[in-house]
């Protein structure tokens, strides 16, 4: 990894809503960093700033020193910022050591012509490339699915290889949004560990946006609390959930389960109305 990936003061709004309004956070490397917050909250601006789908009005994005901001996104993500999306776009025919080629191809050096040739340089490429993407698959847990067609994966599976071709671009941050959405138990405790090993194994750091508060206070570092927009909270998952305003941003529900058994929910938050937030949220949708 090269550095922190740093937020510093970012503002973006449409058509007069504030999106995204001074926030600021640093993911450090090797950590993983989830971005919370309701609905609406800003989280997916702020996913696309980073990835340079938008550019704020204000502010930088700044990875290992590097600005990103004002970058068109191939650029950003040749920088070292990779993204899984959220709507899953493999191509359901080729296999899955395929799929996870396809990923590669940003870093191919020779292309095309010199492949097609096959030039020597090309074709050790073209294996350094298949044993990379190899390992890539262990490192997801599709070790023994290589040749599968990725339309006949599981859906847990499918979600795991979109993962596995971001980190084929060799990113120094991966932007996960929503990996465990729709998945069950089992194959969300299996993301978590393959998230927690693209942090340890590959040393890569994972910022995701995630509403399953039980994966992110499970495998965040840190977290950044969003909420209309603005910086609420940004500390340890232990920091975060007994944080009034987050509690005031959630109800108290989402987050209210401690793991030294302290029920927060019930805490007086210090708020003059807690069911505020929550209307507004209603409202909005
Ligand atoms: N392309 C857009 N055009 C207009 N308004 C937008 C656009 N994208 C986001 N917004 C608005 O910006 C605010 C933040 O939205 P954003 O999608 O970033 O929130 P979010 O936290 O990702 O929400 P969710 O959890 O529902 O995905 C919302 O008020 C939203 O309606």
């Amino acid at each position: 990894m090269t550095g922190p990936l740093v937020v510093e003061d970012v503002a973006l709004s449409f058509a007069g809503v504030k999106a995204l309004d001074g926030v600021s956070f640093r993911v450090e490397p090797r950590t993983v960093h989830a971005v919370i917050g309701p609905n609406g909250a800003g989280k997916t601006s702020c996913f696309n700033v980073v990835c340079g789908v938008y550019t704020p009005e204000r502010g930088t994005v700044t990875l290992g020193g590097n600005r990103l901001t004002g970058l068109p996104p191939h650029r950003i993500a040749r920088l070292g910022v990779g993204r899984a999306f959220q709507n899953i776009a493999l191509s359901g025919r080729q296999s899955v050591l395929e799929n996870i080629l396809l990923g590669r191809h940003v870093l191919t050096r020779s292309g095309v012509l010199a492949a097609g040739l096959r030039l020597p340089g090309a074709r050790r490429e073209a294996r350094e490339g298949r044993e990379r993407a190899a390992e890539i698959a262990g490192l997801v847990g599709l070790s023994r699915l290589l040749d599968r067609p990725a339309g006949l994966l599981s859906y847990g599976d499918k979600k795991r290889l979109e993962l596995a071709r971001a980190l084929a671009m060799e990113p120094s941050v991966l932007l996960l949004d929503e990996p465990v959405a729709g998945m069950n138990d089992e194959e969300t405790a299996r993301t978590a560990e393959v998230i927690r090993g693209v942090r340890d194994r590959a040393g890569v750091a994972v910022l995701i946006i995630e509403h399953d508060m039980a994966l992110v206070m499970d495998v965040s570092d840190r977290v950044t609390v969003l909420d209309f927009g603005r910086l609420v909270a940004d500390g340890t998952p232990r920091e975060v959930r007994r944080h009034p305003e987050v509690l005031r941003a959630y109800l108290g529900g989402a987050l209210g389960e401690d793991t030294d058994g302290e029920d927060t929910a019930g805490e007086d938050t210090g708020g003059e109305d807690t069911g505020e937030t929550a209307r507004r949220h209603e409202e909005d949708k």
